[in-house]
């Protein structure tokens, strides 16, 4: 380990399952104090990231380090916490012997009622896990991965099934935690988690890093819009080439269609181009409908093309 190392440095790594590549020629560098969000749909790599950072796994090829160090070494692995997508608590155990057990492993462990206080769980210290709801297990489990003060913490999917309260409890605690100095790593598939929590946002879309930018600018990027119209008899060849258009999908839910006319689903960065495009090239449409993309076809805009285009401000059309 070295004093000027990045907490994570990943270059060119690639890691397959099989026939399956998870993760393909990922880089990635995250600097002291940074609190980074891992944005992506399911299977995009994001946990198999993670392993590969807290050692878990192995690469195929390319190299991780954490503060400079192998993963893979214990001594590197001291300053790191992490909780992963499930976690045991074990059921007879009372929460504050959990955390006790937990801080035995640590020099200097973070004092229980601080570990409890932050997650708000001072009221449970008594109660065994096995009679926490699922939203207090899960800010345990988080607690837990704090106790031994590590200056990297990598969570994935830190609150999925939670509920708003418990959610909140929970990025407050993390926000906290990065604010007295450390640098934090969270999957989601949420963008209001990331919204909530992130400074920087890294895409990750079927194996591979599609966009890595501020909030504010991946906010913009996945701000696509869907344009569903119907087009008359001639539909023109290529409605990929329209500005602002990024993706074209035959509409499946079209009420039952109209024979020599096709609904069509654009998928548009800037609707408004998009639209004017089709008015001057008197494209025939009828019955347009624009709305904004859910995240989920977000992502699958940017993983259809090589390179992202670059962000845009979209203005309000209808949502
Ligand atoms: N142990 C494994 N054996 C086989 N395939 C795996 C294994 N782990 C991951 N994969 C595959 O690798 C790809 C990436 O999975 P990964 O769990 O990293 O995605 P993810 O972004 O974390 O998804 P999710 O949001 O659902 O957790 C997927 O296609 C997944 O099926």
């Amino acid at each position: 380990m070295t004093a000027t190392a990045p907490p994570v440095l990943v270059e060119h790594v690639t890691r397959r399952f099989g026939a399956v590549t998870a993760l393909d020629d990922v880089s990635l560098r995250v600097e002291p104090g940074e609190l980074v969000g891992l944005l992506g749909p399911n299977g995009a790599g994001k946990t198999t990231l993670l392993s590969l950072v807290t050692g878990l796994r192995t690469p195929d090829a390319g190299t991780v380090r954490v503060f400079g160090g192998n993963p893979r070494d214990p001594a590197s692995r001291t300053s790191l916490g992490t909780t992963p997508q499930e976690t045991g608590l074990p059921d007879t155990l009372k929460v504050r012997e959990v955390v006790d057990f937990v801080a035995g492993h640590f020099a200097q462990p973070m004092p229980r009622d601080e570990v409890l206080a932050r997650f708000g769980l001072t009221d449970m210290a008594e109660r065994q896990t096995g009679a926490l709801s699922g939203g207090q297990k899960r800010r345990l489990a988080v607690g837990l991965s704090l106790v031994g003060r590590p200056r990297l913490v990598l969570l994935d999917e830190p609150t999925t099934g939670l509920d708003v309260e418990a959610r909140h409890i929970l990025w407050q605690a993390l926000r906290d935690y990065h604010g007295d100095g450390a640098t934090v790593i969270v999957t989601s598939h949420y963008l209001e988690e990331i919204e909530a929590l992130a400074e920087r946002v890294v895409v990750v879309g079927e194996g591979r890093v599609l966009a890595d930018d501020t909030l504010a600018r991946v906010l913009d990027l996945v701000a696509v819009r869907r344009m569903t119209l119907t087009l008359g008899a001639g539909r023109p060849a290529d409605l990929l080439a329209l500005p602002g258009v990024q993706d074209v999908v035959e509409a499946t839910d079209a009420p039952g269609p109209v024979p020599g006319r096709t609904r069509v689903t654009l998928v548009a960065s800037d609707a408004d181009a998009a639209v004017r495009a089709l008015v001057e090239r008197a494209v025939p449409f009828t019955d347009l409908e624009v709305r904004g993309a859910s995240l989920e076809e977000a992502f699958l805009s940017l993983t259809s093309h090589d390179a992202p285009p670059a962000p845009t401000a979209v203005p309000e059309v209808t949502r």
